[in-house]
């Protein structure tokens, strides 16, 4: 089954722009792996960097390993699948597997309690895949050591529970070959976020109990047509982002509108975002929001349904989105294979956990919750500084809300709760964070994204500092009541939460963005608080 772009009443704007790039001769080009797309500064990432447009093929060689360690797995009875992985290295297989209604655990956070959880579910019968393309990327370092520390405690030997997807020659390769783990080592040619339908997106999928077969063949079937300059979904939708973008519409609405896709918003997201979040341009991608509303946004549907959409299955809608974030990179004369900003905040967090980091005053206390940073002078309240910030938010700007908090926090308020679906929802509601963007956005007009720290560093965090600087920012963290020691280093989650949190801070502060930490003295009745205050601004 193929891709279906419907552009609506956008089609008149993308149809000039799409012109264009076949004039150029750029389908075919991109097609076939054409690295001068971008422009000579852009070339030597861009050749090594386009490896995705065969893996729809090149994929099927991993397999028949995979098919076997499969087979293994579930005849040890291993069926707690844990994936390790920040961004590209997690987020589509958590798509992969919710679409396919198959249990995996995805830990990209360092949220003391969130990771506790995973730890106290059937260890026993957990494997765990530790994916990262670098191999140096300390979230999943650090969870990798936690593990293996857990296995040894509980008397299993790691090597038979601990599965490593990692390029080729990085530290986590020689880690893995030392500790005797079974490594699949995916295709160095394609970036992180490009990576769905390499060993970073199947080996996760396939062990959770995925059909990843499916997804190659889903993906294939579309292949071709992105060679050609009519009857290309991905042209057609590049053409379209790049065109809104270009017409001043950079807030991009993404929603699963009746798809059978679960979650790909959150995947696109990143893709888009580290993508085209640079030099001072960029789309930012927004998800959770109902419609756009104002003069600089535009919603794409992921489904049937919807003025603008994009319908298909999702191995091609991977490859699809990919197709179109290169064009869109092109329209908008950006690399879109490389991620300049990402490295700062990691380089603050490295530094504050070096030392100390500075003690600071809250400028305003209230009830359970702590407020740092220079909000107005007039703030006596946190109803005041939620005002406050709103009201900072610039023309054609946004305000991002950044958590770094636990992820299913909520969900245990909802079962504690009982009760019927409707019920248990609305308890999920009440103790959820993020329905913190909700209240926000229902008071502004303009774009209000959520994201969870330290998750979305590796996402939306590239555009927030390397995007248009327009962005109002306020991070919410909370006190750990629980930490977790990461084996052979001298800190613990807890205090690389904090030092995640107040490192990208301080990128975002550099920059002369407002930014407001919230910090919850009571995680509890602090989001209950602030949802509540919220709720009557
Ligand atoms: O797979 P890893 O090397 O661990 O990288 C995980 C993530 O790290 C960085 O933040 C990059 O900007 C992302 O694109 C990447 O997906």
């Amino acid at each position: 089954m193929a891709v279906e772009v419907t552009l609506g009443h956008a089609a008149e704007a993308a149809a000039a722009v799409k012109d264009k790039l076949v004039a150029e001769g750029v389908p075919a080009a991109l097609a076939a792996g054409d690295s001068t797309l971008w422009g000579p500064e852009a070339q030597t990432e861009a050749a090594i960097r386009l490896g995705w447009l065969t893996l729809p093929t090149t994929s099927r060689e991993l397999l028949p390993e995979l098919t076997k360690l499969v087979e293994r797995v579930r005849a040890e009875g291993l069926d707690h699948v844990v994936l390790a992985g920040m961004g590209g290295s997690s987020l589509a297989p958590e798509v992969i597997c919710a679409t396919e209604d198959v249990p995996l655990t995805v830990l990209d956070t360092t949220d003391p309690g969130q990771v506790l959880r995973a730890l106290g579910e059937r260890l026993e019968n957990t494997v765990v895949v530790v994916a990262s393309k670098s191999g140096g990327t300390v979230e999943t370092d650090s969870h990798r050591r936690i593990y293996e520390k857990a296995f040894r405690d509980a008397g299993i030997d790691p090597a038979d529970r601990i599965v490593v997807v990692t390029d080729p020659g990085s530290p986590l390769e020689k880690t893995a070959a030392e500790a005797g783990y079974q490594v699949f080592l995916a295709d160095p040619n394609v970036g992180g976020r490009y990576s769905a339908l390499s060993a970073f997106g199947l080996v996760p999928s396939a062990l959770a109990g995925a059909d990843v077969v499916k997804l190659l063949d889903d993906a294939a079937e579309v292949a071709p047509s992105l060679a050609r300059n009519e009857g290309n979904p991905g042209l057609e939708l590049g053409a379209l982002l790049g065109a809104q973008a270009l017409a001043g519409r950079d807030k991009l609405i993404l929603r699963d509108a009746l798809s059978d896709i679960t979650g790909l918003p959150d995947w696109i997201e990143q893709l888009i975002a580290e993508s085209t979040g640079k030099s001072g341009k960029g789309i930012l991608p927004v998800v959770g929001a109902d419609s756009a509303e104002a003069a600089d946004q535009f919603s794409v549907d992921i489904g049937p349904e919807g003025d603008v959409h994009v319908d298909g299955p999702l191995g091609a809608q991977f490859l699809v989105w990919e197709y179109a974030t290169a064009i869109a990179g092109r329209v908008l004369e950006i690399d879109p294979f490389n991620q300049p900003n990402v490295a700062e905040s990691k380089e603050n967090t490295a530094k504050i956990l070096q030392g100390r980091p500075e003690s600071a005053y809250p400028v305003v206390v209230d009830g359970p919750v702590e407020v740092y940073g220079d909000v107005g002078e007039n703030c006596d309240n946190l109803a005041d500084v939620l005002t406050w910030v709103l009201r900072e938010i610039p023309e054609n700007g946004y305000l991002a809300i950044m958590a770094y908090l636990d992820r299913e926090a909520a969900f245990d308020a909802a079962i504690l709760g009982g009760g019927d679906f409707e019920q248990t929802t609305e308890a999920w509601a009440a103790a959820d964070v993020a329905t913190l963007r909700n209240l926000l956005d229902y008071r502004t007009d303009h774009a209000v994204t959520f994201g969870w720290g330290p998750r979305f560093l590796h996402s939306t965090g590239q555009y927030h500092k390397g995007g248009p600087q327009v962005g109002v920012f306020l991070q919410i963290t909370g006190v750990n009541s629980d930490d977790v020691e990461v084996p052979g280093r001298p800190y613990g989650l807890a205090e690389l939460q904090l030092a995640q949190a107040l490192g990208d801070l301080g990128a975002l502060q550099s920059r002369g963005r407002p930014t407001v930490r919230l910090h919850l003295t009571d995680r509890r009745a602090g989001v209950a608080h602030l949802l509540s205050v919220a709720e009557e601004l």
